[in-house]
């Protein structure tokens, strides 16, 4: 018998096609539906980026109007929903309101069964339009606030803002926030998303696998590690500790959060875009703690690159720019959520329009074939 090549993780295995997105590690890049996200980041919104996931080009003027006034009209919660959420105990991590929010969402809907195209994407608009409205209600209650009723005049990026501190920043500080949801709204067959994919090839519905992508996301290996970053800044708290801190971590066999990559292995094609918009909030900060943030930042950066070789992952520069927009730290991972939604769903209708069970196999190394013994 031959012994079976096992690829732990599933690393380096390739397990379908997809039009999607691609990574292509040796130029450090990646294109949605074919555009450089760089280009998109500085070019284009949120909503534009989310409506090229799903239909594979970007809205016309016309349709770019139609999908706004659809996704700004899905956005309030209805009471139910907004009971429900407000009994869940505030001990519990707002990645579990959402997760508990969507399956939820489930289901109240009535066609929960049909899973044609159609219907996913009125589904997909849904969540991309409501999941905003649950974690900006969750940020609230947890500070005694009443929620704020989405706004319809409002991007999808404003209103966010609108709905958790009452009012809109400058918009450079929201467009840096575009910017970081247009970066993480897609990168392949990652965790999550694969998650996702594993759910929807059994023909379960929407609902079901971005439920089970939500769980996989807010682990700190993957997109948990956006929280991850702010408390170990944190816990380093001077920038002239970075390099000893990090000569303690690394001895005691510690991952230092927001570095490494499972397929960039020379730096994450989207971490530049996203640092210099990190940059941006850090010049333009009243607060001098932003500026000391700042500076460990780059500090164990330097360091890591410097004993390690290892650099940043988008998680990296999002968690300091997320903390310096005004968000609470177990947001974080929520606001990934709200992004990758898009992505998620773009994958599941891939999924099921060319659908394989996702069934693979196990390399048993357990005891040999023994009697049950007698019952005691
Ligand atoms: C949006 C996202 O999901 S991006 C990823 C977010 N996750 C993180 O930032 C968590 C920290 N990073 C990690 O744990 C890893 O880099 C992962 C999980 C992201 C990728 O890991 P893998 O592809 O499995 O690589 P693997 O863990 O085998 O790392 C290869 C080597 O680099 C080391 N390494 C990789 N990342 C790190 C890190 N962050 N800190 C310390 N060492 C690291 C590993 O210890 C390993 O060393 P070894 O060969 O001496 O054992
Ligand atoms: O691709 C991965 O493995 C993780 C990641 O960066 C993402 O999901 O954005």
């Amino acid at each position: 018998m031959t012994t079976p090549q096992i690829h732990r993780g599933l690393a380096g295995v390739v397990v379908d096609t997809t039009a999607i997105s691609t990574v292509i590690e040796e130029t450090n890049s990646l294109t949605y539906r074919g555009y450089p996200v760089q280009e998109l980041a500085a070019r284009r919104s949120f909503e534009e980026v989310a409506y090229l996931l799903w239909h594979g080009e970007l809205p016309d003027a016309g349709r770019l109007r139609e999908f706004q006034a659809r996704e700004r009209a899905l956005r309030p919660l209805d009471r139910t929903t907004a009971e429900l959420l407000a009994r869940l105990p505030q001990t519990c991590h707002p990645m579990d309101v959402l997760r508990t929010a969507v399956s939820f969402f489930g289901a109240e809907d009535p066609i929960e069964d049909d899973t044609g195209p159609g219907e996913n994407h009125r589904k997909s608009l849904t969540l991309l339009a409501r999941l905003p409205t649950v974690v900006a209600a969750d940020h609230r209650r947890r500070h005694g606030l009443d929620p704020i009723q989405p706004d319809p005049g409002l991007g999808f990026a404003e209103n966010f803002f609108h709905m958790c501190f009452g009012r809109v920043p400058d918009p450079e500080v929201v467009r840096c926030f575009e910017i970081s949801l247009i970066l993480y709204a897609e990168h392949s067959f990652n965790a999550s998303t694969f998650t996702a994919r594993v759910v929807t090839s059994t023909l379960s519905d929407l609902y079901s696998a971005v439920t089970a992508a939500i769980g996989a996301l807010k682990g700190p290996l993957h997109g948990g590690a956006n929280e991850a970053v702010m408390h170990m800044l944190n816990e380093i708290g001077d920038p002239a500790r970075a390099g000893a801190w990090l000569d303690e971590a690394l001895a005691a066999n510690r991952k230092i959060m927001g570095f490494g990559h499972r397929v960039y292995k020379h730096g994450d094609s989207r971490v530049p875009i996203m640092q210099e918009a990190t940059d941006r909030l850090v010049s333009r900060a009243a607060d001098p703690g932003a500026a000391r943030l700042a500076a460990l930042h780059t500090a164990l950066r330097e360091a890591m690159i410097e004993r390690k070789g290892i650099h940043p992952n988008l998680d990296y520069p999002a968690g300091l720019a997320y903390h310096l927009m005004g968000f609470d730290i177990p947001m974080f991972t929520p606001i990934f959520v709200m992004s990758r939604v898009t992505g998620w769903t773009a994958h599941i209708v891939e999924q099921l329009d060319h659908n394989a069970l996702i069934r693979p196999l196990g390399s048993y190394n357990g005891p040999g074939q023994r009697p049950v013994p007698a019952p005691v």
